[in-house]
C-alpha cells in the first residue's frame, strides 16, 4: 500500500502545523508523526491543506474538439489547479445527450486517472431545447450521471424546463441552468452598458439572466425540485437567489473566478480573450457577487473552464467564441478576490471550492472533512507564494487565459486523489 506523509501542514490554514499520514487512499493518522519506511514525504512547511477542489462546470471538448482540449489535458489542468473532481459539460460534438457518450467520457476520465471526471448529460436532445434527452438512461448508465445541463444554451421553454425539473426530482439528479433568455440576447456581444454602447457592441442585458433565474426558482419551488444556476454574473441575480432561498426554494448557484475579478472595462482592449458568456459585468456586480459568495447566497465557485482554438479567439470580437480557461487559475483568483480582501478565510475557501460543490452534485467521497478515516482527496496550497500566468505554460491545449502576464497570489503545490499524488510543484505525477 502506498503511503504519503505530509509534514507540517496547517489544516484549513488554522492552528499549528501537523503531520498527515495517508495510507492507501485514506487519511490514516494526524499528529506529530514519523515517516514509515518507504513512505513518500511532502514537506509542507506550514502550507494550507484543504479538501481537493470540485468543479461543477468544466468544458473538456472531448469528443469533437480535441484540438482545443482533451480529457487527458483537461484532467492535467484540473490536477495542477488542486481539483480532484470535475463535471464535464455536455456541449461536445457530438453532444453528450445519451449513454454512449457519457460512458465514453467517464471511462476515459478513469483511464487518465488524474481527477474524477463526471460527465454532465444534456437536458434536451442535441441541446436544441425541444425534446427532453433520456435523463434516466444516462443517470442509470455506468457513468451514473448526476447533473444535467444544456450549458452554452438556456433551457428557455418553460414547459421543457418544468418537465426536466420534475424528472430530476424522481431521479435525484440536479438540473444546472445556463440562464439566458435568448430573445433578449439576439446578437449580443458584451454586457449591455456604457462600455458596449461606446464600442458599438450589441448588449447582453442583466435582465436576460435575472428573468430566467427568477422564473426557474418559481418553477423549481412549485415542482418541489432542486435546481442549480450556472455562472451567476449580476447583482440582480444574487438578489433573486437571496429572495428564493429565504422562501425555502431548493436552489444552488455558482460564480466563476472571472466574474469575481474582471469587469467590462476589459472591453477597451478589443481583445476577444475577454469575451465570455455571460459577459464580464460592472464593478458593482463584482462587489455584489463577492458579497453573495461570502454570505452563502451563491454556494460555490465553478470555473466554466472553456478552452478555444487560436482561430476561434484571435479574430475580430464579434466572430470570436465566448469562453476562457479557468482550472489552473481558479484558486489564485479566489485567493485574490476573497481571501486577500478578508471576505473568506481558508475554511471558507474549502467550503466554496470543495464541500458545497460536492454536496450539490451528491459526491459522497469529495469535499469531506480533513479527519482520520476520510478519503485522501487533498489540495496543498502555499498562501504566501505568487506566480505569473502564462497561457502557453498551462497544461491546457488552448491558451486563452484572460490573466496572461498577471501576478497572482497562492500556489497549489500538491494534489492528491484517493491518496495518490497527481500533481506536485507544478508538475503532473
Ligand atoms: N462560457 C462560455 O463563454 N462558453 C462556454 C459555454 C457556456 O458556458 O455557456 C463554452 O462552451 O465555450
Ligand atoms: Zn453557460
Ligand atoms: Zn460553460
Amino acid at each position: 500500500m502506498t503511503q504519503v506523509l505530509i509534514k507540517g501542514a496547517r489544516l484549513y490554514g488554522e492552528g499549528d502545523p501537523v503531520d498527515v499520514l495517508v495510507t492507501g487512499g485514506t487519511i490514516a493518522e494526524i499528529g506529530e508523526l514519523q515517516a514509515p519506511g518507504g513512505a513518500e514525504v511532502i514537506e509542507a512547511g506550514g502550507q494550507v491543506l484543504l479538501p481537493g477542489f470540485v468543479d461543477l462546470h468544466t468544458h473538456l471538448r472531448e469528443p469533437g474538439r480535441e484540438d482545443t482540449e482533451t480529457i487527458e489535458t483537461g484532467s492535467a489542468a484540473a490536477a495542477l489547479g488542486g481539483y480532484t473532481a470535475v463535471f464535464a459539460m455536455a456541449n461536445t460534438e457530438p453532444v453528450a445527450d445519451n449513454a454512449v457518450i457519457v460512458e465514453h467520457v467517464w471511462r476515459r476520465g478513469r483511464e487518465v486517472g488524474l481527477v474524477d471526471v463526471h460527465p454532465v448529460g444534456a437536458v434536451t436532445v442535441g441541446l436544441t431545447g425541444e425534446r427532453l434527452a433520456e435523463l434516466g438512461t444516462m443517470a442509470k448508465s455506468a457513468a451514473g450521471v448526476r447533473m444535467f445541463s444544456d450549458d452554452g444554451h438556456c433551457v428557455h421553454d418553460p414547459l421543457i424546463m418544468r418537465r426536466a425539473l420534475e424528472y430530476s426530482t424522481a431521479l435525484d439528479v440536479v438540473i444546472a441552468q445556463h440562464a439566458e433568455e435568448p430573445r433578449l440576447t439576439v446578437g449580443a456581444q458584451a454586457h449591455e452598458g456604457e462600455q458596449a454602447a461606446r464600442l458599438g457592441y450589441a448588449g447582453w442585458p442583466a435582465s436576460a439572466e435575472e428573468s430566467i433565474v427568477a422564473r426557474d426558482c418559481l418553477l423549481a419551488e412549485h415542482a418541489g425540485a432542486r435546481m442549480h444556476v450556472c455562472h451567476v454574473s449580476t447583482s440582480g441575480t444574487a438578489d433573486v437567489l437571496r429572495w428564493a432561498k429565504d422562501r425555502g426554494t431548493r436552489v444552488s448557484a455558482e460564480v466563476t473566478p472571472h466574474h469575481l475579478l474582471l469587469t467590462d472595462e476589459r472591453l477597451a482592449t478589443y481583445d476577444p480573450v475577454n469575451k465570455v458568456n455571460p459577459p464580464l459585468r460592472t464593478n458593482r456586480d463584482v462587489d455584489a457577487l463577492r458579497a453573495a459568495l461570502a454570505e452563502g447566497v451563491i454556494d460555490c465557485v465553478a470555473t466554466d473552464h472553456a478552452p478555444h482554438a487560436p482561430q476561434d479567439k484571435d479574430c475580430e470580437w464579434s466572430a470570436a467564441r465566448p469562453g476562457m480557461l479557468g482550472l489552473q487559475t481558479a484558486l489564485s483568483v479566489v485567493a485574490a478576490t476573497m481571501v486577500e480582501t478578508g471576505l473568506l478565510d481558508w475554511r471558507g475557501v474549502a467550503k466554496v471550492m470543495s464541500e458545497r460543490p460536492a454536496e450539490i452534485a451528491g459526491l459522497p467521497d469529495q469535499g469531506r472533512p480533513l479527519a482520520v478515516g476520510e478519503p485522501a482527496n487533498l489540495a496543498l496550497v502555499d498562501p504566501g507564494a505568487q506566480w505569473t500566468v502564462r497561457g502557453a505554460e498551462l497544461a491546457s491545449l488552448a491558451a486563452n487565459t484572460p490573466y496572461e502576464g498577471m501576478r497572482l497570489p497562492a500556489v497549489v503545490t500538491a494534489t492528491m486523489l484517493r491518496g495518490r499524488v497527481t500533481a506536485r510543484e507544478g508538475k503532473i505525477c
